[in-house]
């Protein structure tokens, strides 16, 4: 399946201090696949993430999304384009029920309204919807947040860690609803993920970052094989840094 990258890191670069946290970071997510973004601890995803969904300016580079250079618009204007993103850490607003928290990003009319119920039918949670997000599991949480993003009719949704946390149970409803999205509904998914299991099980592509850049992209085989990936995430005894990462 070759199709037209939705989304774009080219030459992306971005420093924190003397840090260089994200390094002429280049990869594509190409129309209604899921990719998986993985690497080691502090290999640069997050802030990637934050560089794509536009919470961090880069200092240099561009961010692509359905051909358009997004790089120097607003969070908002991106979601408004169809780019959605999930947090590590959920941001379901506790005080609110469910349905309350469809409506954060959007106004609620009742053709709208008809959609959030769709949406949380979706993920198994309508008949809780007139309760506190507080009352759900983390879990629950996730696929609340999910479900909110879709409000906005994303084509691109990027999710940070989607099985942390989260029981099996729960974790075979997430990946059945992003399998369903992607196959019934077109979307397309870049996912940050420290589970090989899923990883490995679910993405078409995986892109594999170290020390700010991409050093491997391919199927979930080839970079199992690839002796770059391995030494990133377990070093060598003779690296000179003594590196080892600790994310698989
Ligand atoms: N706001 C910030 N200020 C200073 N340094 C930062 C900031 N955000 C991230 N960093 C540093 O940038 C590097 C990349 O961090 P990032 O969180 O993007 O990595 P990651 O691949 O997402 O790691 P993890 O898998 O642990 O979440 C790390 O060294 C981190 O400490």
């Amino acid at each position: 399946m070759m199709q037209a990258p939705v989304f774009e890191a080219r030459a992306v670069t971005k420093s924190f201090a003397s840090l260089r946290a994200v390094d002429d970071c280049s990869f594509a997510v190409e129309k209604g696949a899921i990719v998986g973004l993985i690497g080691p601890n502090g290999a640069g995803k997050t802030t990637l993430f934050d560089i794509a969904s536009g919470a961090t300016r880069l200092d240099s580079g561009q961010i692509v999304f359905r051909g358009e250079d997004i790089s120097a618009l607003k969070p908002h204007q991106r979601a408004l384009k169809g780019l959605g993103r999930t947090f590590q850490l959920t941001r379901v607003f506790p005080k609110m029920t469910l349905m309350e928290n469809m409506f954060v990003a959007s106004p609620g009319d009742h053709r709208l309204h008809e959609r959030a119920r769709e949406y949380l039918e979706l993920v198994n949670l309508v008949d809780r919807r007139h309760e506190y997000a507080s009352d759900l599991s983390y879990g629950q949480q996730k696929l609340l947040e999910l479900a909110r993003i879709l409000m906005l009719d994303p084509e691109l949704i990027l999710l940070d860690e989607p099985a942390a946390g989260v029981n099996p149970t729960l974790l075979k409803s997430l990946l059945a609803f992003i399998h369903e999205l992607r196959d019934t509904w077109g979307k397309t998914f870049l996912i940050i993920e420290h589970n090989m299991n899923l990883v490995m099980g679910h993405c078409d592509k995986v892109v594999v970052m170290s020390a700010g850049s991409v050093i491997a992209e391919g199927s979930g085989e080839e970079i199992q094989a690839n002796e770059e990936v391995l030494e990133a995430y377990f070093g060598k005894s003779t690296h000179p840094l003594g590196r080892a990462g600790h994310g698989a």
